[in-house]
């Protein structure tokens, strides 16, 4: 139960809670202005209403009772006189009665006049009318005799005794009048006639006054017979309608029967008479000024609601949308609450505290969001309320204040990046970007030290070698302009060293560029070791690197130790993967002011001093001016190696073919027969004589020219072996070199099958020489290609073997027939132990793969007795030939073939 119930509370408690939330919401909403507003207007609205309505039926009660009692006071004034004159008719009445039953009809009005008792004749017309009808005597006269028999009035008399006077209805149309009649009896009370006064109607109407009853009062007198006799309405008199006074002695309120007006009416009995006084006034007439002043309090009243209600809608319109407003800014401000809250970055809404004269003290926290509680390291609610210099006591000196006091200022947003110093964000970069709000500033904290490392690193990566981490090209660009500035300033000198290494290429193609790299690294290393923390070392690439001694002396012997000390620190024998290498370097140096003045200069002489050293290897050179001359002089060299390989083709302006193929005899050491022959190419220059290769094929691989050279000693080579065999000669081999980038150009292969076919050569009579470093370039492609001429049936050897470092274990897999010792292991072979196992390891190994071994530049005897005497196959050199034009070879061929014939001869004898 207990679970229950508590259950039930906890299901309830929300709705409940819901409820009275909708509730406060309501209330909330009823007390917003634009709402309460026009309930209120409503209610005052109803109250003016209800109170110009009370008003105005006040009023119209007492305009009601002030007509009623104007009608009763008008009724009573018109009763008391028509009673007067009324009595003043029935007076002269029975003065006549009495004056014809004392003087008789005929002398009755002459005794009244005498008498003065006669009523003025203008309104009251006196007849005495005897027993017949017939008028005896009238004031004023009448005809004598005329007869009134007829008369209704007179009829009445005769008819009937009565001692009452009667009142006729208003009668005749030219003249009209009442007449007031009574009866005259005899002596023996016999009709004797009739004494009448008639009056004109609009006699007992000359009271009306238009002051008290207006334009449509009503006044007028009616008989009981209800037939009006005179009535008058404004200045109009008439009679002879019906009315039927239901008011008698009082005032009612209605319709009369006369022209239909709405009056109020009092009728009163005329005493002694048939008749009624009747009192009309309009109710229109009456209730005007009520009616106006209804009119007035209605107006007013409307407008009264009218200005109320323009008055509440601008005002409730206003309060609408500033509610609207209102609105809109909590609905931001909830969002910018939650968006804040959700934001990495930190918020602080800050207002400014300012000192009575209006100068900027500080910055109280406003509000902050939770990500600013990480960074600060204090929750909001220390934060919040507080003054930033009790938090952070020296920021009012600090730039941060000044940032935001300038914002607060200028009203511009501001933004700066700052490293904390301050714990938890100690180390941190943080950016803040300040704006201004009203009353104060906005700053927003974002950490951006990933940015910034990551920056850091982009910025060492564009100025630093990414292999060594020394500074590149761009930097020591930099340094340089910077150093010769410096130096230009003080009057100094700046030394620039351009290095290359001497063998890098042998490593880094024999053992992969993963050796390569180490070596390049270990190198750096030991070169920076030898500078000061002034000094720069630079890689600019491969295996080029740069010295720059900013504050360097202008002498450049005190330079020399420096140098010699880096060019030993080179030397230096250096473990890679396991494998003891060994480079060197040439160093081109200049000296700022003597050898240049700007950055470009020097770097360009530095650049020819050091191919000045390269000539040298494992030296140092200073620039002289004259260097530069050898730059333009290769240039001069491409060109016309151009121009002559050209003319060799056949080209359009072919002069002579200045290149040459000669042919160095390859013999086999044991038969001493010759079998081969090598084509060395030579440029007979028109200029400067015979050039040699060693010159120009350098040139020819850097340039490209190679390639179609190369095609050109293939194409010859081959045509003249074939030209050989055409005259007659000896069946043998010739070999051609193919440099590195001939070997790798894609259509070698064809090229090879090109030479063949157009000179008719057998396949078996061409041999390719490749050098070692040739193939480690790239040894997959190298093999695949190997494999393609050996398909085609073209031999293949491997030049200047043991000065790389071919892998062991890949030549097992290279499709050769021959291996050639180096001729720098040859020379010394006589006296030199390592040469001589050189020569015997090369031997040993390329007999174990099954291939022949030929070694080169062999010039003496004992060279030749040691590579006999060592298995050693083949031979070429000097000893037995130099290189040698085409008939030379023939020569030797034929003389070959001879002595062939000859031991043959003789054998046979
Ligand atoms: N890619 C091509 N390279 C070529 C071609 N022709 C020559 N070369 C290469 O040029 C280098 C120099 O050649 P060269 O001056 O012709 O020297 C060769 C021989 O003359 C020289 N030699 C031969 N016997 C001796 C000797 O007893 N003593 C001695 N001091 N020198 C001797 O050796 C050179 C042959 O070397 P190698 O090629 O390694 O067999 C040279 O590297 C040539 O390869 C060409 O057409 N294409």
């Amino acid at each position: 139960m207990g679970r229950f119930s508590l259950r039930m509370r906890a299901v309830r408690a929300p709705r409940v809670d819901g409820r009275r939330a909708a509730l406060v919401r309501l209330l909330g909403r009823a007390l917003e202005t634009h709402v309460a507003l026009p309930l209120f207007a409503l209610l005052l609205v109803a109250a003016l209403w209800a109170g110009t309505l009370h008003m105005v039926r006040q009023e119209e009660s007492a305009a009601r009772a002030a007509a009623v009692e104007a009608t009763r006071e008008l009724v009573d004034t018109y009763e008391a006189q028509m009673a007067r004159s009324l009595s003043g008719i029935d007076q002269t009445l029975r003065v006549l009665q009495y004056a014809v039953e004392m003087n008789g009809p005929g002398a009755a009005l002459g005794a009244m006049s005498a008498k003065g008792l006669l009523p003025p004749s203008v309104v009251f017309r006196v007849a005495i009318i005897g027993a017949d009808g017939r008028v005896l005597a009238a004031n004023p006269a009448v005809r004598r005799g005329s007869d009134v028999s007829h008369a209704p009035w007179f009829a009445v008399h005769r008819e009937r005794v009565s001692h009452m006077p009667f009142v006729s209805e208003t009668i005749g149309r030219r003249e009209p009048h009442v007449v007031f009649s009574r009866r005259i009896d005899d002596a023996a009370g016999r009709f004797a006639g009739v004494a009448s006064v008639a009056v004109d109607p609009a006699f007992f109407t000359s009271s009306y006054e238009r002051s008290r009853q207006g334009e449509r009062g009503l006044l007028g007198v009616a008989g009981e017979d209800g037939v009006v006799r005179a009535v008058r309405i404004g200045d109009a008199v008439s009679w002879g309608q019906r009315i039927a006074p239901d008011a008698i002695d009082g005032v009612a309120l209605g319709r009369d029967g006369i022209d239909g007006e709405v009056r109020y009416t009092s009728a009163r009995a005329l005493n002694g008479f048939p008749l009624v006084a009747v009192v009309g006034l309009s109710e229109a007439e009456q209730m005007a000024v009520f009616a106006q002043g209804r009119r007035a309090w209605l107006l007013g009243a409307g407008a009264g609601t009218a200005l109320l209600v323009l008055v509440v809608s601008l005002v409730s319109a206003w309060s609408w949308q500033l509610a609207k407003a209102k609105k809109r800014e909590r609905r931001a401000q909830e969002t910018y609450a939650a968006a804040s809250e959700a934001s990495p970055d930190a918020f602080f809404v800050l207002r400014t505290v300012r000192a009575p004269n209006g100068a900027l003290l500080d910055f109280l926290i406003e509000t902050t969001n939770g990500r600013a509680e990480q960074l600060t390291g204090l929750p909001k609610a220390a934060m919040e309320g507080r003054r930033m210099s009790v938090l952070l006591p020296a920021y009012l000196g600090a730039a941060i204040f000044d940032d935001l006091a300038a914002v607060a200022g200028d009203g511009v947003a501001r933004e700066a990046e700052w490293l904390a110093h301050l714990a938890p964000a100690a180390g941190r970069w943080l950016q803040r970007q300040v704006v201004p709000v009203e009353g104060g500033v906005v700053t927003i904290v974002r950490d951006i030290t990933e940015r910034k490392l990551a920056e850091q690193r982009i910025r060492h990566l564009a100025h630093h070698d990414e292999l060594t981490g020394l500074p590149n090209r761009s930097l020591l660009r930099d340094r340089l302009g910077q150093a010769i500035r410096e130096a230009e300033r003080k009057g100094g000198s700046v030394g620039l060293a351009f290095i290359d290494l001497d063998g890098f290429k042998l490593v880094n193609d024999g053992l992969g560029h993963n050796a390569g790299d180490e070596l390049l690294k270990v190198v750096g290393e030991r070169m920076a070791q030898c500078l000061r923390r002034s000094d720069t070392l630079a890689r600019f690439g491969g295996d080029e690197f740069v010295i720059l001694l900013p504050d360097s002396s202008s002498d450049p012997l005190a330079l020399t130790p420096l140098l010699e000390k880096v060019r030993q620190a080179v030397t230096e024998p250096v473990d890679v993967e396991g494998q003891e290498v060994q480079v060197s370097c040439s160093m081109g140096v200049v000296l700022y002011p003597r050898d240049g003045l700007d950055a470009n200069t020097l770097m360009m002489n530095a650049d020819a001093a050091m191919y000045r050293a390269k000539e040298n290897k494992n030296s140092f050179q200073f620039y002289a001016s004259e260097m530069n001359a050898s730059m333009e002089e290769k240039l001069v060299l491409l060109e016309g190696m151009r121009s002559a390989l050209d003319a060799c083709n056949g080209g359009p302006c072919a002069g002579a073919c200045q290149f040459q193929l000669l042919y160095q005899p390859k013999v086999d050491l044991r038969s001493g027969r010759l079998f081969g022959v090598e084509a060395l190419i030579r440029w007979n220059h028109p200029e400067h004589g015979q050039i040699s290769p060693l010159r120009f094929i350098g040139l020819a691989e850097e340039s490209g020219l190679i390639v179609p050279l190369g095609d050109w000693v293939l194409r010859t080579a081959c045509a003249q072996v074939e030209a050989w065999r055409a005259a007659g000669l000896p069946e043998l081999a010739v070999s051609v070199n193919v440099s590195a980038r001939q070997f790798e150009e894609k259509r070698l292969v064809e090229r090879i099958a090109g030479a063949l076919r157009d000179s008719g050569l057998a396949p078996r009579q061409l041999e390719v020489e490749v050098t070692e470093s040739a193939i480690m370039r790239d040894l997959g492609r190298a093999v695949e290609k190997m494999r393609e001429i050996e398909a085609m049936g073209v031999a293949l050897s491997i030049d200047d073997f043991g000065t790389g470092y071919s892998s062991l274990s890949a030549l097992k897999s290279f499709p050769i027939s021959r291996l050639k010792i180096d001729k720098s292991f040859v020379a010394d072979l006589a006296h030199c132990g390592d040469d001589q196992a050189i020569a015997m390891a090369v031997i040993s190994l390329g007999h174990k793969l099954g291939l022949r071994v030929i070694a080169e530049g062999v010039e003496t005897e004992e060279q030749r007795a040691f590579l006999r005497a060592n298995d050693c196959d083949e031979m070429q050199g000097y000893l037995y030939s130099r290189p040698v034009p085409p008939e030379r070879i023939a020569e030797l061929l034929a003389g070959q073939a001879q002595s062939a014939a000859g031991a043959a001869a003789m054998e046979t004898a």
